[in-house]
């Protein structure tokens, strides 16, 4: 898949990974709504393996962004906002889909955050496929701003904003249709809703479209090195 993906990228392609992508990161999140935030999983004073596990999902979350890094240009290597991905997720998305408590499923629900943050920096990282298409498709367009070294400049040059309104509202009917509980009558009750899809739609605004678009910036920055 990934070669495939370096041979034939087009900004359609790499869009329609985005989207898929979604589907990955929500049904993740659903996954974790079904346990307690668990905040004892995270003290290292109360685990004995939470030092060991926790370098574990550090080390698998590093692992997909330094997959990514390797089929492109040498510009990505050094791109990593993981460090921000997993204090995003832990201080601030975690509380919002989670129930307050402790049901003593620590790994279970650790498990659970190892696939959302994979499936979150995945995405973020995707940045870098982004931002090479956009460059191959108009180097000239973006040449200025990188030998200014212009991040406001780049940012602007890379930025749709009428996608980032549909992906707004995409991810918020997705989380709407995934978290339905599903029963054989035609009546579905919105508050039995999994996850909040205005939380899925405001992590899109807040946080994963930011960070695409600074690993996107990061990378054009490096990319004429
Ligand atoms: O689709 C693009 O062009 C992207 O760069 C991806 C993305 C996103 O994160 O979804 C980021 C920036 C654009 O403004 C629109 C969408």
């Amino acid at each position: 898949m990934e070669v495939a993906e370096s041979n034939e990228m087009t900004l359609e392609t790499v869009r329609d990974s985005l989207i898929r992508q979604e589907d990955t990161i929500i049904f993740s999140l659903i996954e974790r709504t079904k346990y307690p935030i668990n905040v004892g999983a995270y003290d290292k004073t109360k685990t004995a393996v939470s030092e060991c596990s926790d370098s574990l999902v550090e080390f698998m979350v590093k692992e997909t962004e330094a997959a990514y890094a390797k089929i492109l240009h040498p510009a990505a290597a050094s791109i990593n906002v993981n460090s921000t991905i997993w204090e995003v997720y832990f201080s601030q998305l975690l509380p919002l889909i989670t129930v307050p408590g402790d049901d003593g499923n620590y790994a279970t629900s650790a498990v659970s955050d190892l696939a959302c943050l994979q499936a979150l920096s995945r995405r973020i990282h995707y940045g870098k496929f982004v931002a090479e298409v956009k460059f191959k498709d108009a180097p000239k367009k973006y040449e200025s701003a990188i030998c200014s070294q212009d991040r406001d400049a780049l940012m602007k040059l890379l930025t749709f904003e009428t996608v980032e309104e549909r992906v707004k509202k995409r991810v918020a009917k997705k989380a709407m249709l995934f978290g339905q509980e599903v029963s054989l009558d035609d009546n579905y009750d919105e508050k039995k809703l999994k996850i909040d899809p205005a939380i899925v739609s405001r992590l899109y605004e807040e946080w994963v479209m930011p960070l695409t678009k600074l690993v996107e910036v990061e990378y054009l920055l490096r990319r004429l090195d």
